[in-house]
């Protein structure tokens, strides 16, 4: 049994134009100490995923389908104080804004001692222990457990967040864009942080991200997601070397970096659709180059290309001559009406 698998997960928002899909039909399954990067452009649904995940939806939003299994145990189901228990001790979440989640009126410590305390029943020396275990772990100097979180660097604040969420030793870390907000080299610093935990102590990790070559750097698998389906997932060797969505390719290609060459950056053009009233068919297909007919009225299935390899496209079988025109800067000019 995989730790966590998620079974066409349907998570909708109430909003004043009618329901907006944002989450519609994904599924993928997590083993243990494996981790899966989701990624893709902004607004495609990453974040309601995982706030739906561990359920701390906006009021507006709802599971309107499917299942979360956590170990075996629907998480869509468990009552509010069961799903407390659940927090923290079995799934703890990194959140996108790190900055701003550590209280600003106490001392860092403070916010360690109140989970290892009260969730996780430590007496105050106890606690304290772990709390300087735990910034050790994370390459941060114990004696600012003391200093407060504006004292902080936005790369010490994110470490300390890191190591809040390993505080109880949880079997799945979630983490929200845990790099975005960092420059580029405290970003990588971070990161080998999140790296080097996964080895020594085998976390199990979702990491959301819009920037595929965090994935690339980070994960084990990858689920490309867009408007609220995911497209293609596999491996990230598999996905990454061998992109067979035709917006995984076109992702790839707005990270030249991922390739470690002088690539061209080619944008995709266009923006997502909307989820309120999203196209039939492939979602993708309005700002697809390789745009066919049925593409815009029959929905493209997730099938196996390879080893743990799914894609939804409708023109598997040309994919090597897509994926040499996808390297073109003008396929992505020329986008078919
Ligand atoms: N509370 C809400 N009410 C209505 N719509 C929402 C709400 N929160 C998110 N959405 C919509 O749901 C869709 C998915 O948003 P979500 O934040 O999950 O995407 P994302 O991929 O995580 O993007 P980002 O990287 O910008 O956070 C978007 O269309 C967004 O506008």
């Amino acid at each position: 049994m995989s730790l966590l698998e998620v079974n066409d997960l349907k998570i909708y928002y109430k909003t004043s134009r009618g329901i907006s899909k944002a989450v519609d039909g994904v599924s993928f399954t997590v083993d243990h100490g494996r981790s899966i990067g989701l990624v893709g452009e902004s607004g495609c649904g990453k974040s309601t995923l995982v706030k739906g995940i561990i359920r701390v939806l906006a009021g507006n939003g709802i599971i309107a389908g499917g299942s979360v299994r956590f170990e075996g145990n629907d998480l869509t189901q468990m009552t509010e104080s069961n799903i407390r228990n659940v927090r923290w001790k079995d799934l703890s979440l990194i959140p996108q804004a790190a900055m701003d989640s550590l209280n600003p009126v106490y001392p860092v410590i403070d916010s360690f001692l109140e989970i290892l305390m009260l969730k996780g029943k430590l007496n105050r020396a106890e606690a304290t222990n772990r709390a300087h275990e735990l910034f050790t772990m994370v390459g941060l100097d114990t004696k600012r457990l003391r200093h407060y979180p504006h004292e902080f660097s936005g790369g010490m604040k994110q470490r300390a967040m890191i190591a809040l969420a390993l505080a109880l030793n949880p079997k799945l870390i979630i983490a929200d864009e845990p790099v975005t907000a960092l420059d580029v080299i405290v970003q990588n610093q971070v990161l080998r942080v999140l790296k080097n935990l996964k080895k020594e102590l085998g976390l199990t990790l979702v990491m959301i991200t819009h920037d595929i070559s965090v994935v690339a750097e980070t994960c084990d698998d990858v689920a490309v997601m867009y408007a609220g389906k995911i497209i293609e997932i596999g491996p990230v060797s598999r996905v990454l070397k061998n992109s067979t969505h035709p917006y995984t390719m076109g992702l790839a290609n707005a990270f030249p970096n991922l390739k470690k060459t002088e690539g061209t950056l080619i944008s995709i053009e266009g923006s997502p659709p909307d989820l309120v009233d999203p196209p039939k068919g492939c979602r993708f297909s309005a700002r697809c180059p390789f745009k066919i007919e049925a593409c815009t009225h029959e929905e493209p299935l997730l099938v196996p290309v390879g080893e743990n390899h799914f894609v939804a496209c409708h023109r598997l079988d040309e994919i090597a001559v897509l994926q040499e025109k996808a390297k073109e800067v003008d396929t992505w000019r020329k986008i078919p009406s």
